[in-house]
């Protein structure tokens, strides 16, 4: 906690605050054509700023100037080493503006400030300088063609990538996208999620002012009908990155089907399991994986272990030590570095959350909830995106694999247990892009992120992988043969 100021240091540089109102287009805060709407702190119900929204038309005109800028070239045929530095210089901006994103994403996202510091901020900034590093050193590959020819695969930039947002990590979202998009020369469009614009239009200011060139990275606000729907369905947008619901992502096939055949990748939701074997080793440290692991950013959260699958002779033990594990986790107020959990992004999604409680919260603070349910209970299958964790009993490790996998879902999974065979089978058996052992995590920023299953489609976001979304593989086959033998036609 050294590195947090106190709730008043936080209230006294939230009160000063000047909130983006605009769009970011070509270079510039544009007023969008659509009508504009409210942006609520979460925790509070009031009214932070009024952005005004764009529609199909700021769509059409922000594509325009992402392709032009494309064309151009002055990004994307700008020497590697050189959008390095300029990224770089970037994540200079947004540490030197570290403090206000943390309070202008916590007022926006109802997200603790201690998370928003410590997590969100170093992430972000870490992301991008990762893949701004490692831009300059990747090399592309010649194909054993034998002597008669030289076949080079390129990795060349997309084009023009709208990236959709969702609001439960929006600077570190944009970050995912953003940073690899950039650093391997596309334009990008993003479109926020309406409920947390703030700090996606602040960081695209900063990049302006970092030197990269209008065009080359653009912010729409607006609601997915008004900005994301047009994006998806435009015939100049090579290429849509998504994180957000399975059912919206659904929607982004379907776009894409409709139009120009545009490469989709989605990264959706997940219903993830931490399985618990009764021989795992130091409960005490089992049971801080699995609060962290479901209540984490209030449970709003992709990854979020919100099935606790544990082998009978060894149930009563951990639940003890969750429960007392939990005490320590505070929820309220988000500018209050003391606390664990803030606000639920909104009040349609507290009545979603809600409806799965027997006491109906008065707010937006939504308590850590624990239900011990049957396999089959709908709290075992839905995914809820709160503070809630489902508890499901087994006999066996069979039995856990079983359940682990019995899910539309496959994102991640944690396993816990001291026999290596055990936790190696285990993380083999289980359908999911990251599976975790003895600890919890999504990896870092040099592991591939995504979903087997209805968790995913197309790619992965992080590691050198995310750099394959962003690019298209070309050929470029040399005939090396003697002309003067014919064996080069036909
Ligand atoms: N990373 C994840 O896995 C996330 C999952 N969710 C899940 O989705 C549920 C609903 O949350 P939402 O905010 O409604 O998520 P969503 O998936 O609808 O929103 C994500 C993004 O898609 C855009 N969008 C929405 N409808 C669209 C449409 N018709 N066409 C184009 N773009 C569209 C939104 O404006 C936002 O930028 C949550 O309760 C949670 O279960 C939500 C956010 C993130
Ligand atoms: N946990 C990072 C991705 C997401 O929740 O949207």
């Amino acid at each position: 906690m050294s590195d947090l100021l106190t709730r008043d240091d936080y209230a006294a540089i939230a009160k000063d605050m000047d909130f983006p109102r605009t769009a970011f287009i070509d270079g510039k805060y544009r007023k969008g054509s659509g009508t504009p709407f409210k942006t609520i702190n979460p925790a509070t119900g009031e009214t932070l700023t009024e952005i005004t929204s764009c529609d199909a038309a700021d769509v059409d005109f922000a594509v325009s100037k992402a392709r032009e800028a494309f064309e151009q070239g002055h990004w994307s045929k700008m020497h590697p080493g050189e959008r390095k530095e300029i990224l770089i210089r970037l994540c200079k901006l947004i540490t030197r503006n570290a403090r206000e994103l943390a309070v202008m994403e916590s007022l926006d996202s109802g997200k603790p400030i201690r998370d928003c510091v410590q997590i969100d901020l170093p992430e972000t900034i870490h992301t991008i300088k990762w893949h701004a590093e490692a831009v300059d050193k990747i090399y592309d590959q010649v194909a054993p063609t034998g002597e008669d020819a030289m076949a080079m695969i390129l990795r060349e930039s997309i084009g023009v990538v709208a990236a959709i947002l969702p609001w439960n990590f929006p600077l570190l979202m944009l970050a995912w996208k953003i940073g690899p998009a950039l650093a391997t020369g596309n334009s990008v469009i993003v479109k926020p999620a309406e409920q947390t614009s703030l700090t996606a239009l602040r960081v695209a200011e900063l990049a302006a002012e970092a030197g990269i060139p209008r065009g080359v990275l653009q912010v729409l606000p607006g609601d997915g009908p008004a900005v994301g729907e047009p994006l998806g369905l435009h015939m100049d947008v090579d290429m849509v990155s998504f994180t957000g619901s399975t059912e919206t992502g659904r929607r982004f096939l379907r776009y894409a089907a409709d139009s120009n055949l545009k490469k989709v990748v989605l990264e959706c939701g997940g219903k993830n399991p931490a399985i618990v074997l009764d021989d795992a080793e130091n409960l005490d440290l089992v049971a801080q994986h699995v609060v962290n692991a479901a209540f984490w950013n209030m449970g709003e959260n992709c990854s979020a272990n919100s099935r606790l699958i544990v082998q009978a002779s060894v149930k009563d033990a951990l639940m003890e030590r969750v429960t007392a594990r939990l005490r320590d986790w505070k929820t309220g107020d988000p500018l209050d570095p003391q606390n664990h959990l803030g606000a639920l992004i909104d009040a349609e999604h507290v009545k979603k959350v809600s409806s799965y409680l027997k006491n109906k919260p008065k707010g937006p603070f939504v308590e850590p909830t624990i239900f011990e349910v049957d396999r089959n209970d709908p709290l075992a299958h839905e995914e809820i995106f709160g503070p809630i964790l489902s508890v499901i009993t087994v006999a066996t490790l069979d039995e856990a694999i079983e359940v682990a996998n019995d899910t539309d879902y496959g994102l991640a999974a944690s396993v816990f247990t001291a026999n290596t065979r055990k936790a190696m089978t285990t993380a083999r058996a289980i359908r999911a892009g990251t599976v975790t052992v003895n600890c919890y995590g999504e990896g870092d920023i040099s592991t591939p992120f995504g979903g087997y299953k209805q968790s995913g489609f197309g790619g992965r976001d992080n590691g050198i992988h995310a750099h394959d979304q962003y690019t298209e593989l070309k050929t470029i086959w040399v005939d090396l043969s003697d002309p003067a033998s014919g064996d080069n036609v036909g």
